[in-house]
């Protein structure tokens, strides 16, 4: 089968074990995303996988080959990290055949891969010039080129764009995916923000401590997450949870609804009074006090019409309303 596999990964440092039994499979020529909070082992399997760190228990597989005894060089991955770790005294055409000058593949062979890779990202011309007279987003390109090169057969992604500014991350993560979905390569991608996960990914995988939470595509992330800590991570603002007596007509411990499933409503269900109302442009969140005294989030249209102190209901449509019983996903009963 023509995949990454993992089967029963697990990756100890000292007493703590950073990936815990992982089973996965990264499916060829899709993006998949892994996600979580820090230090919930996600780079370290990324690290596994190239082959910068040994497994401890467990096996990996690439092409229905056991990686075991193979070297992070012949496994043909390229990793690509959060500096673009350009060389900034050379010019692209140089950046993008350093590996292949290394690897003393022949001048005449590195010309034309060079042309390719160019050509397919764009780059042609900007051969001659230096990293610094470049944009952001074009060294992002010379940096992925730089890999593109050798041919991989994946790319590993550890961060890329967390050193950038919020407008030149979300033109990235737009560059990057468009790259990946043309070129049709197989990418791992590591982030902790939910957001990037949710934008890039045909799969994602939600991480906390070392475990797999949750594998799925990003909208059955968001329409059924399958525990709280899912349902609490993946989506902004995040979901409300409430518990009690608003949670028992449901017959589950905790329920959950996300802020933009809540609508203002004359006589709704959820009566509460306005604690603060943040205006974002094109919405406005409303922070509303319930009388046992959980704050709900609601995601409300820009030109709402509250202010603090003031009472307010909400209504939710009860498909939209998840059950949680002991932090897992319940079926509702309705
Ligand atoms: N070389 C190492 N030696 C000891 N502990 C390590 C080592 N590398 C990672 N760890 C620990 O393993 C756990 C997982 O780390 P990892 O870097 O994989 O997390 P992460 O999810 O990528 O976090 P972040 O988003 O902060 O990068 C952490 O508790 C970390 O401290």
């Amino acid at each position: 089968m023509s995949a990454i596999i993992l089967e029963g990964v697990s990756k100890r440092f000292g007493d703590h074990l950073a990936t815990d039994n992982i089973d996965l499979v990264i499916p060829d020529g899709q993006f998949t995303v892994f996600v979580g909070p820090s230090g919930c082992g996600k780079t370290t399997l990324l690290r596994l996988i190239a082959g910068l760190e040994d497994i401890d228990a467990g096996r990996l597989l690439i092409d229905g080959v056991d990686m075991a005894h193979t070297p992070p060089a012949a496994r043909r991955l390229a990793m690509v990290f959060q500096s673009y770790a350009l060389y900034p005294h050379m010019t692209v055409r140089a950046n993008l055949g350093f590996a292949l000058k290394v690897g003393r593949s022949p001048k005449s062979e590195i010309a034309a891969r060079v042309e390719t890779v160019a050509k397919m990202l764009s780059l042609d011309n900007l051969l001659d010039r230096k990293p610094a007279a470049l944009s952001g987003g074009q060294r992002q390109r010379v940096a992925i080129g730089r890999a593109l090169v050798r041919q991989p057969r994946a790319f590993l992604f550890d961060e890329p764009l967390s050193n950038l500014d919020a407008a030149l991350r979300g033109q990235m993560r737009f560059e990057i995916r468009r790259l990946q979905q043309d070129l049709g390569i197989t990418a791992v991608y590591v982030t902790h923000d939910q957001a990037e996960a949710m934008t890039m990914a045909d799969q994602i995988v939600v991480f906390r401590d070392g475990r797999i939470e949750q594998v799925g595509t990003p909208l059955d992330i968001y329409r059924r997450p399958a525990n709280i800590f899912v349902a609490g991570f993946i989506g902004s603002p995040q979901m409300n949870f409430l518990t009690g007596a608003y949670a028992s007509p449901y017959g589950a411990a905790t329920i959950g609804i996300r802020p933009e499933h809540l609508k203002i409503a004359t006589d709704g269900i959820l009566r509460s009074e306005v604690r603060t109302v943040e205006h974002l442009g094109n919405e406005a969140l409303v922070h509303a006090e319930l009388p046992d005294g959980t704050i709900l989030t609601a995601r409300c249209s820009e030109d709402v019409s509250t202010h603090t102190g003031e009472a307010i209901s909400f209504s939710v449509d009860p498909a939209r309303v998840h059950r949680f019983d002991q932090g897992e996903r319940a079926p509702i009963h309705e």
